[in-house]
């Protein structure tokens, strides 16, 4: 790879994050004091667990339409085949929410950014999940104790995403090859930036695809109970890589 295209591909990916990341990391500390009052989570934890469900549902499949849209901006991707291209999507969707959402986490009174302000774990007690929801927050703990920035953020989400060892992958050795450029690139910048440290603290993959597997587990226990709710009330794109 040659130093301009090095740069270029350098670019590509922090623009393809800075358009597509959803809330300004920002925007997001600005509000990060402003948490639930015990009224409010009251209110939440007394609403029915269908209703907190499609709720939740609803602002995951909105975070996951920029996920798309990163994907669609990263050079390479769309060139790669169409097939290949939903294969990554649908195995990585998941796991790019999960670290993206640690920008909109304060690890200082273990609170995430939900509906406006920032909420405890128990607001969520109606869904049912503590241990998806608990996995969910030590993950965010370990993401925030890095202190990632935007770029590191942005190429962590674009290696996660190329991910060549999917087994239907069709078209094994070009996804490889762009993620070995991208790895490099990532590289490159945390040389200059002294901190290639963070890329042995960077949580490992399978922690990230062991609370995709509880979502899902817990995805079709709230089917078991509610059969026509996810059906008749979550969002296409969510029963497309979910269910
Ligand atoms: C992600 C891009 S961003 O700009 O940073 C951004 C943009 C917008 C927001 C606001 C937002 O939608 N917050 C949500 N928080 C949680 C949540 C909930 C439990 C713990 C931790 C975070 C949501 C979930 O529904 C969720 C998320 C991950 C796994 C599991 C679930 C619940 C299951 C039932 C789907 S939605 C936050 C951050």
């Amino acid at each position: 790879i040659s130093a301009t295209e090095l740069e270029l591909l350098m670019q590509n990916v922090i623009f393809a994050h800075q358009e597509t990341c959803q809330f300004r990391q920002e925007n997001l500390q600005i509000l990060r004091w402003e948490t639930f009052s015990p009224e409010e989570m009251q209110n939440f934890q007394q609403k029915p667990m269908d209703q907190m469900w499609e709720r939740c549902v609803c602002h995951i499949t909105d975070a996951i339409q920029y996920i798309v849209e990163f994907a669609k901006r990263l050079s390479g991707f769309t060139d790669l085949n169409p097939n290949d291209q939903i294969v990554l999507l649908k195995a990585g969707a998941m796991e790019l929410l999960l670290i993206r959402m640690s920008r909109a986490f304060n690890c200082f009174n273990n609170t995430v950014f939900f509906e406006g302000k920032y909420a405890q774990l128990e607001l969520f007690h109606s869904l049912g999940c503590t241990d998806l929801i608990t996995s969910m927050f030590d993950l965010c703990q370990s993401l925030c104790a890095l202190n990632l920035s935007e770029h590191e953020m942005a190429f962590f989400n674009a290696i996660t995403l190329l991910n060549p060892s999917y087994p239907w992958l069709q078209d094994k050795h070009k996804v490889d090859t762009l993620y070995r450029k991208i790895h490099f690139a990532f590289r490159h910048l945390l040389r200059r930036t002294h901190r290639e440290f963070i890329l042995m603290k960077l949580p490992e993959k399978e922690k990230l695809s062991n609370i995709c597997q509880l979502h899902l587990e817990k995805l079709n226990i709230f089917r078991q109970m509610y059969p026509t709710i996810a059906w008749e009330r979550f969002p296409p794109l969510y029963k497309e890589l979910f269910i």
